[in-house]
């Protein structure tokens, strides 16, 4: 058993500060397969195409993936993430090779339109999700994101910024109070102020990494600059002109935090549509996974069903997300026969519906 061990480099306190903890080095002793070079333990802060960078806790190295690894990882239509811990070889010519994956903790993808799926971020503890109190803010945007987040196991933290300049901020962080599942923190910030490192401070302790979502100008980068700001200062402002924040971020990538925790900045989502099932929408949608235990019918869909106990408890717009979401997951399960099928009988439940309101209005 200790012989895995010894084929693999690492520097344990080191790697620590970039977010190794005993979970990842247990999985070093699962690996089926040694090292043909000489290799080492390192994780992945940055991905450009086919070019990785990756960190041994000193420094950082370009690396290439191994053919094999990535034809394994395209068959299982995943791909490496940012995040992700992997073995590195390094051959005589000094160039390495990422040749396996540890399985991520927790991975974080969306579905491109055209179904591929793209990974987002691995082996991350909580997802910063980061909404503007401007024309930004969509209580319906920030439950996808809250449900997609809770069902990979991720904790979700709302942090709703530009709240220097919106006169609603309050009413808009209690809306959203009465609708996201009541664990889910909600910070309203000023993305700008450094009172937000405090405000952040419970999710930003040694060894935890963090991912930052959001849409395009939400204030995902002005946020990393701002949680970044006592480490640049002490090593003497070296990213400190490069005015990161007033341009579009292109590329994921890790970086390293005061205190050592790490954060993973994105490009901004337009859309997140689910990569999950129908199970992943309910285990994100928890509060209604209990509800429907109370509902008459076992298999009640929160329509119209008599004894509903969802209907009742749920907010209509919620559960209309909610319904929106399982439809999605389930158009990316089906065929396209099904889908046809399946689009015909929402358009009659749609038609019936509205005749049942026509009635009502006596029309
Ligand atoms: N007043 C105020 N302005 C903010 C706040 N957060 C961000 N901004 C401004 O909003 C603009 C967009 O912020 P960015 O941090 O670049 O947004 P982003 O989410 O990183 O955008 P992309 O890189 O395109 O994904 C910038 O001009 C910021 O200065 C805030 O809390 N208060
Ligand atoms: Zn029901």
């Amino acid at each position: 058993m200790t012989d895995t061990m010894l084929e693999v480099a690492f520097d344990y306190p080191q790697l620590q500060s970039i977010g190794l903890n005993q979970t990842v080095v247990n999985q070093l002793y699962t690996l089926d397969e040694q090292p043909a070079l000489p290799a080492a333990l390192l994780r992945v802060t940055e991905i450009q195409r086919d070019c990785l960078t990756l960190h041994d806790g000193h420094e950082e190295h370009n690396a290439r993936v191994l053919p094999r690894l990535a034809e394994a990882l395209h068959a299982r239509a995943t791909a490496l993430a940012v995040g992700d811990w992997v073995i590195a070889e390094t051959n005589a010519l000094g160039e390495r090779w990422v040749c396996q994956q540890l399985p991520p903790a927790t991975h974080l993808a969306r579905r491109a339109n055209d179904g591929r799926r793209q990974p987002l971020a691995s082996n991350v503890d909580t997802a910063l999700l980061v909404m503007g109190l401007d024309m930004d803010f969509n209580p319906r945007r920030l439950e996808r994101y809250v449900a997609f987040t809770r069902a990979a196991g991720v904790t979700a933290v709302v942090v709703l910024t530009k709240a220097d300049i919106s006169p609603d901020a309050q009413d808009k962080q209690t809306l959203l109070q009465t609708r996201l599942p009541a664990d889910t923190p909600i910070l309203a910030i000023n993305g700008l102020d450094a009172a937000t490192r405090q405000m952040l401070a419970p999710w930003l302790g040694a060894g935890q990494t963090l991912v930052v979502l959001g849409s395009s100008g939400a204030g995902k980068s002005t946020l990393t600059n701002t949680l970044s700001e006592a480490e640049m200062q002490a090593t003497g402002g070296v990213r400190k002109g490069d005015g990161r924040g007033r341009h579009t971020t292109t590329a994921r990538s890790l970086h390293r935090l005061p205190g050592s925790a790490c954060i993973i900045d994105t490009p901004g989502l337009r859309t997140w549509r689910p990569d999950t099932d129908e199970a992943g929408i309910n285990a994100g949608f928890d509060d209604i996974e209990q509800l429907a235990a109370h509902c008459h019918f076992r298999d009640c869909q929160h329509q119209d069903e008599p004894g509903c106990a969802v209907r009742d408890a749920v907010s209509p717009d919620r559960l209309h997300n909610y319904h929106k979401l399982i439809r999605e997951a389930r158009r990316g399960q089906q065929t396209a026969l099904e889908r046809k099928a399946e689009t015909a009988r929402w358009k009659a439940i749609g038609k019936a519906g509205a005749a049942r309101s026509r009635e009502k209005r006596g029309g």
